[in-house]
């Protein structure tokens, strides 16, 4: 069993550990929080070893009916590898803590590419992590870009993206962002982030992207154009996408044409916390012009989609699973992940 800690147990930290806990192969050996809140009680209902980062805080969390095993420094001393989600910029922090007890980390895409210098893809570059040390699971947004982008680049070759992200303004408990009422553009500078740090995974790729920000909190909206370098037809492209295991296609027949009904829909389906893991491609909106020009719309769940790549980058760090495609079957069918449409 690869014994995993997480340090950070906030929307992705959480979602992490209950992945790892559900995997045949993996255990959840601690979690970490700096202070009391309602995710301290739920690890303490889950069952994983609480670790705090400063032991001085011991009282506080014992006075709120929180045992703490210990602080992060033993936490770490007792996992095999670590899974960094703590809040963007804290993991570049801890990056000296896990080169000294000489432990694998994965980062989150909250962190610059440098601090891990390796991101991570399980369909596109899975096995290139078996030599590393650290690795950094390439952000919600670029996720989903890259999984598409692999998917259609594999199958026809990709000449070049354009793509805009319509981009959730906060998570839906993260009432500190809130209330908002503006679409932001996030940045006003062209490129955003996003087409470089699909670079970090697909160097190849001659991507451009835009960006902004709305008042939503469950699922950016991508906007999506690939130039195709060999000619092909829209079902052609379905095919590929419903050969995807993390690709999902939201069928026209479901009336589906929003986030918000899509978080209904998973909801209903019983996924847990409503996670969307897969990409929420728009049936409708596949379109191919020309032969070669390709189209789509696609929801992507902030908090879900780099929950499986987590666990993909756990087993490719530690080398116990060497063909991705069987890492990405175990992990799909422990978190019961079978794509929608
Ligand atoms: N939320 C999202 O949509 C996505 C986030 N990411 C990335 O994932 C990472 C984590 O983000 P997210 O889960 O949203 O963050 P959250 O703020 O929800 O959670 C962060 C967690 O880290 C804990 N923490 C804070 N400081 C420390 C520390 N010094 N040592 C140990 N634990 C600490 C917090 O505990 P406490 O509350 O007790 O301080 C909290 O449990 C970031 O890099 C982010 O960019 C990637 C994809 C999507
Ligand atoms: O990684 C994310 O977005 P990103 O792909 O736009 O960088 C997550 O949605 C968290 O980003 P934010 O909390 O900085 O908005």
């Amino acid at each position: 069993m690869i014994k995993v800690a997480i340090n950070g147990f906030g929307t992705i930290g959480k979602r992490v550990a209950d992945a790892v806990a559900a995997q045949p192969d993996m255990e959840v050996i601690g979690v970490s929080k700096t202070s009391v809140s309602a995710e301290a009680y739920i690890a303490k209902e889950r069952g994983y070893p609480l670790y705090i980062a400063d032991l001085s805080k011991r009282e506080t969390f014992e006075k709120a009916g929180i045992e703490v095993a210990g602080d992060v420094e033993a936490m770490l001393k007792a996992a095999d590898i670590v899974v960094d989600a703590t809040p963007g910029g804290v993991g570049e922090k801890n990056r000296p803590i896990y080169e000294r007890l000489g432990k694998k980390a994965i980062f989150q895409g909250g962190e610059d590419h440098e601090v891990a210098g390796f991101s991570f893809n399980a369909h596109a570059n899975y096995k290139e992590a078996e030599k590393h040390q650290f690795a950094r699971v390439v952000s919600c947004n670029s996720t989903g870009l890259v999984r598409i982008i692999h998917a259609l680049d594999q199958a026809f070759g990709v000449a070049r993206v354009r793509a805009v992200m319509v981009r959730r303004a906060a998570d839906p408990d993260d009432v500190k962002r809130g209330p908002v009422d503006a679409i932001v553009l996030n940045p006003a500078t062209i490129p955003s982030h996003h087409g470089p740090d699909v670079n970090t995974v697909l160097p190849h790729i001659n991507i451009v992207t835009l960006a902004m920000i709305v008042p939503t909190t469950f699922m950016h909206m991508h906007s999506i154009q690939m130039d195709l370098k060999k000619e092909t037809t829209r079902e052609e492209v379905l095919k590929v996408f419903e050969n995807h295991s993390r690709i999902g296609l939201v069928r026209k027949a479901t009336g589906i044409k929003s986030n918000a009904q899509l978080r209904e829909y998973t909801q209903d389906l019983g996924r847990p916390r409503t996670d969307l893991w897969e990409n929420g491609v728009f049936e409708e909106s596949v379109s191919i012009l020309d032969g070669k020009e390709f189209y789509c719309f696609q929801a992507i769940h902030q908090e879900a989609d780099v929950v499986p790549e987590n666990i993909d980058c756990i087993r490719a760090l530690m080398g116990t699973v060497k063909d991705p495609q069987e890492s990405i079957r175990m992990t799909n069918e422990a978190l019961g992940l079978v794509a929608i449409g």
